[in-house]
């Protein structure tokens, strides 16, 4: 049953569920989708992301995941922490409360950052991975707006509403990052199906916007992983990663813990936060600025009539 939430719910709103009789403050609005609204809600201190779902069977079956996930010894742990309704103008709406996740978009990650960071992110989401494969979950929906980065290029996955259980048929995916779309291999959720997507992912966060525009446009017959090895190989700042991602690309990978162990073979320069690049040129302009200091005093002392 598909329950649309049209109303906003206001800055200040307390939502008390129906079942749990959990209390929280609704602060705003942190994003909508196709699958339902997520607010940012305090109950005291702490900040928790709610969201509420449209259709009660999607919105249950992402739960269900996320039960798995929340009891699991992994970095998923504790990740769900509440299920309830609650009622508003005489409607239950089904919600869940999840983990907040403070943090920026992977391309605005790297575009403040610089580029060197993909390879740090690219190895945090690969450990991601490794940990849902793991539970016999796929993500099933990996794409930038699926993931925060944060911190020092740590990687967080929000969104769980594609995680289909392996063998299944992939719940929810989108057209770009699908290897059904590129006409690279079946919908079936299996570790080599997220893999396609963690190259797609990989690939357009280093590319123009003007590159990526009308590629979820192309017609059945222009669809081809050769358009995306062509990306992929024309891209020189990918040039130490691009053998993983072709073969990533093209289905060999059975498994994500073999393409973590490669990627994490591939050195990387330690890359800094722009903050700290801030720091240095901050320093240098203050050497540069003693250093004519200096030189002035002494141009004083020499030339100076005695
Ligand atoms: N745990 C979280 N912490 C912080 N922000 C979040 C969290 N979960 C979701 N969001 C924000 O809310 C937005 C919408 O959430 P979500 O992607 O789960 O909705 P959706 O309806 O499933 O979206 P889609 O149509 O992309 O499938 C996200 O893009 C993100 O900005």
């Amino acid at each position: 049953m598909t329950t649309s939430f049209e109303q906003e719910l206001q800055p200040g709103s307390v939502i008390i569920g129906k079942w749990n009789k959990s209390q929280y403050r609704v602060e705003r609005l942190l994003g909508a989708g196709a699958n339902g609204k997520v607010y940012l809600v305090k109950r005291g201190q702490l900040s928790y992301a709610m969201k509420i779902g449209f259709d009660a069977a999607d919105h249950q079956s992402e739960i269900n995941a996320l039960k798995v996930l929340s009891r699991s010894d992994t970095s998923f742990r504790n990740y769900l922490l509440d299920v309830d309704d609650f009622r508003l103008g005489g409607v239950d709406y089904p919600y869940y409360i999840m983990r907040y996740i403070k943090g920026q978009s992977m391309t605005d990650f790297i575009w403040r950052n610089g580029r060197d960071w993909v390879h740090l992110i690219g190895l945090n989401m690969l450990r991601k991975l490794v940990e849902l494969h793991a539970q016999s979950y796929i993500f099933g929906d990996i794409k930038v707006q699926n993931m925060l980065v944060s911190g020092y290029g740590d990687v967080e996955l929000i969104d769980f509403g594609g995680v289909t259980a392996k063998g299944r048929s992939v719940k929810q995916f989108t057209e770009v990052y699908d290897r059904g779309y590129w006409g690279a291999g079946s919908r079936t959720a299996d570790e080599a199906y997220d893999l396609f997507a963690f190259a797609v992912l990989i690939i357009s966060s280093m590319e123009s916007e003007q590159r990526l525009k009308g590629l979820d446009k192309l017609l059945p017959q222009n669809r081809s992983v050769e358009l995306l090895l062509g990306m992929l190989q024309s891209n020189t700042a990918l040039r130490p990663v691009a053998p993983l991602l072709r073969k990533a690309l093209l289905g060999q990978y059975a498994t994500s813990r073999q393409a973590l162990a490669e990627w994490r073979r591939q050195g990387y320069k330690k890359p800094a936060l722009a903050s700290s690049k801030k720091g240095l040129a901050g320093w240098l302009k203050l050497c540069f600025a003693l250093s004519l200091l200096m030189f002035g005093v002494t141009l004083y002392l020499v030339y100076w009539p005695s």
